[in-house]
């Protein structure tokens, strides 16, 4: 069995190509990144190491590394030939990636079983997103995509960091991991991913890793930031930072809990234990990754302004949400480029214009002026610089 794997960074090489290793594939890892593929190609292994309560380090081996930009005809053979394609590459990358799958899905053999595509990404339905891409592009005269490839939906869960310069390409990572699977698109023929957990209603788990786990990371990494704080475990040792991330998680546990039916008492076990695993401090993850890209995470349907929406259209204030929300509008990280697009964005645009830019919101909505007042007092403290 392989698969072709796009995206060899933190969530590639520590959790998606490990489980994929374990479940017997041979993997090909793409990225865009020269000298990391070939390190890659070079090396015969690496390790995963789990840092929290219960060590442990596994070996990867059985892959081989292609670059997907200078190599892209070679890519396109593995694609033929692979039984699966995932992706780590980030959601704004989906577009990128999908014309060499497109490429290789059109190179299969007319009788070849349909290829298996998932995107491993923080985004709702990131498939579906890459599949539209794919399908832009796709020619009807080779046939019906449907018959060459099958796509599904999936939430990946475990907190890899930015690796230390100097451990080569082993990874550091935490212990927990959880990868859920929409089983309904393969039929009988589902991949055996033995550390995968397939089901057949998708939609609550996405969301309930993404308003949970991401909601939770983001804030964790906002209010951290503003505290000075570098790492998550400092700012979730800090108890103003640590109040705010539960305030936010009691409002989303609630929004997961009326909508999706999850037992109360479950989800309130699902947020204590995440709360747990960004204090592990075993694990240096920062503020700076962990709040990475902000024009992002406030986007539409994101883990910020997803929940804040749905519960105001419920007729309930998300207070906490909109505290986090203010604190993301205030994340400045000059080495982060979205960062520095929103500050330009908050500087040039008025208020009701800005809002509705970086959050998708309509003048109409019930959230929308409740957001705009962050708007404007981020701007004011802009203009007063
Ligand atoms: N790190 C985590 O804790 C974690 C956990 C769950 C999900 N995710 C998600 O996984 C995705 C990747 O995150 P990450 O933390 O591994 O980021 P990362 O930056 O470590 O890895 C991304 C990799 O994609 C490569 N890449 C960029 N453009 C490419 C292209 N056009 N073709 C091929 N490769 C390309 C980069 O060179 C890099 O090696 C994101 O969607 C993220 O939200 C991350
Ligand atoms: O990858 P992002 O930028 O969407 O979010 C940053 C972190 O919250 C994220 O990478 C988590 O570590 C991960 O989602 C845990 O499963």
């Amino acid at each position: 069995m392989k698969a072709v794997h796009f995206g060899a960074g933190n969530i590639g090489r520590g959790f998606v190509g490990l489980l994929l290793h374990q479940a017997g594939y041979e993997v090909v890892f793409a990225d865009v990144a020269d000298a990391l593929i070939s390190q890659l190609a070079d090396a015969g292994s690496y390790r995963v190491h789990e840092v929290g309560e219960q060590p442990a380090v596994h070996t990867v081996s059985n892959f081989r590394a292609v670059n997907s930009n200078s190599q892209e005809d070679r890519l396109v053979q593995e694609i033929a030939t692979a039984d699966l394609v995932t992706t780590a590459v980030g959601p704004h990358i989906l577009k990128f990636v999908a014309p060499v799958i497109t490429r290789g899905i059109a190179a299969r053999a007319e009788d070849a079983v349909p290829l298996q595509v998932m995107a491993c990404e923080n985004a709702i339905n990131a498939t579906d997103l890459l599949r539209e891409s794919i399908d832009a592009s796709w020619d009807e005269a080779i046939g019906a995509l449907d018959d060459r490839a099958v796509f599904a939906n999936t939430a990946v869960d475990r907190i890899v960091p930015n690796q230390e310069t100097g451990q080569g390409l082993d990874v550091t990572v935490e212990t927990f991991y959880e990868w859920v699977i929409d089983r309904t698109p393969f039929g009988a023929n589902a991949p055996v991913i033995p550390g995968a957990t397939f089901v057949d209603r998708l939609a609550p788990y996405i969301e309930r890793k993404l308003f949970t786990v991401n909601t939770g990371h983001a804030s964790a990494a906002y209010f951290g930031h503003e505290a000075g704080l570098e790492k998550i475990s400092e700012a979730m040792a800090d108890p103003s930072v640590a109040s705010h991330v539960r305030a936010v998680l009691d409002e989303t546990r609630q929004l997961l809990v009326d909508k999706h039916g999850f037992d109360a008492g479950e989800q309130e076990a699902y947020v204590r234990k995440i709360l747990g695993r960004f204090t592990n401090p075993h694990l240096p993850d920062t503020v700076n990754r962990v709040g990475r890209a902000p024009l992002r995470k406030l986007s539409r349907h994101e883990r910020f302004i997803g929940p804040a929406a749905e519960l105001a259209e419920r007729g309930t204030t998300p207070e906490a949400l909109l505290k986090a929300i203010g604190a993301a509008l205030r994340f400045d990280d000059p080495t982060d480029a979205e960062a520095v697009e929103l500050g330009e964005l908050l500087a040039s645009s008025d208020a009701g214009e800005a809002t509705g830019r970086i959050t998708g919101l309509s003048p109409e909505h019930p959230l929308f002026d409740a957001v705009r007042k962050l708007v404007e007092e981020r701007q004011a403290k802009i203009a007063a610089v």
